[in-house]
């Protein structure tokens, strides 16, 4: 199966929408090349710079004509929804008639750039019709480029080119959400709040649907052998050539048997085969007679419950959830499966949105422990340097961390996280051999099981952020970027060792401020608000708090520079001064996208 086969229906298109000066007889005549030319130069710069997360690059649709009226803006509509057009983005060089052009589509986002010159004006429309937008509750998108351009000039500036960017970043990631399903296998893991499904949360803030199974459907399968056993016999093979199984951390009495361990690992790989089925389908399943199974669920993400009731008894989630989130498997390279430990459905929507942000692959990990300078002198008579000297969090979790978050993967010789459709087979062999599968923890995981254990690589730029819903607020997110750091191996040893040594372990500083949240590296920890982080390679924070905005999802804490905060204009109409306390005042306001 191919990734782009992997949900159904078509990706969403961006719409543009040239509008124009409506008046025949000399005006709109001398406006009609110029306007198309935007539309055209922006679909050039979306088609080059922004691609969908199974690799094609983004499809746009430009209106037929210029949009003069509200007949014109009809047409263009209609257009548009037979084309499955997720977002819009209208642009224009001249006057034109605010409210008869204007998209009114609520649940699209919606841009409109104004062109800076002096021949016509751009900038008076624009701020025209977004006063329109605000007017009637529609909230838009302003670009204005900061400097003036000549008429005849279809270049975009730098600025307006990055704030088309991170507009059709952040609306895509909205409309590829919509209509899709977050899939609970079991149900609440050791009373994590965040495994409770909030179904007004999906439903209201995402536009998203909630599917549920029991984790019996996985014994099931197993048993009753649902599942391609060609792929098995492939997935099996890989794995014992190319895999490290590193030692076991148990004592002798808790250790498991030879021939149960061999048992585990097979009943790991058939658990991940198992899961993305239930998430996507499988047309093998098909030729078995199995054709409900093989529909899956049109899963865009899931979460699978685990502890306690399946690891008391049975093999640990940890290989199956590392293998789908990363980015290769025994079938190669592709797109990952965004999969959540503990069915954590909070953390897996923050994946998800950072996957669809950056179409990377994903770190789902505890918030363990922060690590002050004086407390690692302490523990390892060592001082903390560089970037570490301030202190650092250590992320940690059985499971759900992408192999990718080994940074075996690299640009210019430097660690990073890359789409699937860069990454190379020696690096995923890299990230493969980086990585030890281990015998589980038996007294976390009765059940035995292999859990991934490497270490992440120093020096690479990640945003770690997190999802949290708070009783008569909502959602809120929270966000830190900063960068993960490769400790010398003696201090690392000593500080892995007394947690628990079998999981993958990044070793992450935030970028400080010296405000709030971010004075100091003990003050992020303290005001993280559940136990789990989604990590995401880049330094993305501004493209989230473009989409939580459209989402109307307010961000409680972050630490990205003021200039890149892109939000609708109506945001400032809820106070200047204050930007997080306009963000939550116009959220509250605005209230869920699909009420
Ligand atoms: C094995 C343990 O139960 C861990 O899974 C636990 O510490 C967590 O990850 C909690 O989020
Ligand atoms: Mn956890």
């Amino acid at each position: 199966m191919t990734t782009n086969q992997r949900f159904i229906g078509d990706m969403p298109k961006i719409g543009i929408r040239p509008t124009i000066d409506g008046r025949r007889k000399g005006v709109r005549e001398s406006l009609e090349v110029k306007t198309m030319n935007m539309a055209k130069s922006v679909a050039n710069l979306l088609a080059e710079s922004v691609r969908y997360p199974n690799g094609q690059h983004v499809e746009t649709v430009i209106a037929d004509t210029c949009i003069g009226g509200v007949a014109e803006a009809a047409m263009a509509k209609n257009k548009f929804d037979k084309e499955n057009v997720g977002v819009t983005i209208t642009v224009t060089p001249c006057w034109c008639y605010g409210s008869e052009t204007m998209d009114m589509n609520p649940q699209r986002p919606n841009a409109i750039w104004g062109f800076n010159g002096t021949e016509r004006p751009g900038a008076v429309y624009l701020a025209a019709v977004l006063a329109a937008h605000n007017q009637k509750g529609l909230p838009a998108f302003g670009i204005y480029g900061e400097d003036v351009q000549d008429i005849d000039d279809d270049a975009i500036p730098s600025d307006v080119q990055e704030k088309i960017t991170r507009f059709a970043r952040a609306g895509l990631t909205v409309a590829m959400l919509k209509d899709k399903s977050y899939l609970s296998i079991g149900s609440v893991s050791m009373g994590i709040a965040g495994s409770m499904v909030d179904e007004s949360f999906f439903q209201e803030y995402l536009g998203m649907r909630n599917e549920y199974v029991d984790m019996t459907e996985l014994t099931r399968r197993i048993n009753e052998e649902i599942y391609d056993k060609e792929e098995f016999a492939v997935a099996y093979q890989w794995i014992k050539e190319n895999g490290i199984f590193g030692s076991d951390i148990n004592k002798a009495a808790n250790q498991r048997n030879t021939v149960q361990k061999e048992e585990d690992l097979k009943t790991n790989i058939k658990m991940t085969m198992i899961t993305r089925d239930l998430m996507q389908g499988n047309a093998k399943l098909t030729e078995l007679g199995y054709e409900e199974e093989a529909m899956g669920r049109n899963a865009i993400a899931s979460g699978f419950q685990g502890q306690r009731q399946w690891t008391d008894h049975f093999p640990n989630g940890d290989f199956m959830e590392a293998i789908l989130n990363s980015s290769f498997d025994w079938n190669g390279i592709r797109a990952p499966y965004i999969v959540a430990t503990e069915n954590d459905t909070l953390n897996a929507a923050t994946m998800l949105f950072g996957h669809l942000l950056t179409n990377t692959a994903q770190v789902f990990a505890d918030v363990r422990t922060y690590w002050s300078p004086s407390a690692v002198e302490r523990v390892t008579k060592h001082q903390l340097e560089g970037r570490a000297s301030n202190g650092i969090i250590h992320l940690l979790n059985s499971g759900s961390a992408a192999l990718d978050g080994t940074g075996e993967q690299e640009r210019h010789g430097k660690p990073v996280m890359k789409p699937f459709w860069e990454v190379t087979k020696e690096e995923a062999a890299n990230c493969l051999q980086a990585t030890e599968w281990r015998p589980a923890n038996t007294e976390y995981f009765r059940g035995g099981g292999l859990s991934s254990n490497f270490k992440t690589r120093g020096d690479m730029p990640v945003t770690i952020a997190r999802i949290n819903l708070i009783k008569g607020l909502g959602p809120v997110l929270q966000l830190a970027e900063g960068y993960t750091v490769e400790l010398p191996e003696h201090i690392h040893g000593v500080l892995n060792d007394r947690t628990d040594p079998t999981w993958p372990t990044t070793w992450f500083v935030p970028n400080l401020t010296g405000h709030g949240a971010f004075q100091d590296v003990y003050s992020v920890m303290n005001n993280w608000g559940a136990n789990h982080c989604a990590m995401s390679y880049g330094h993305i924070g501004a493209d989230l708090i473009t989409l939580a905005s459209m989402l109307r999802i307010p961000v409680n804490m972050h630490n990205v520079a003021e200039e890149n905060i892109f939000r609708p204009t109506a945001w400032n109409m809820f106070g200047t001064g204050d930007k997080e306390g306009a963000d939550f005042r116009a959220c509250q306001v605005y209230g869920p996208l699909y009420k």
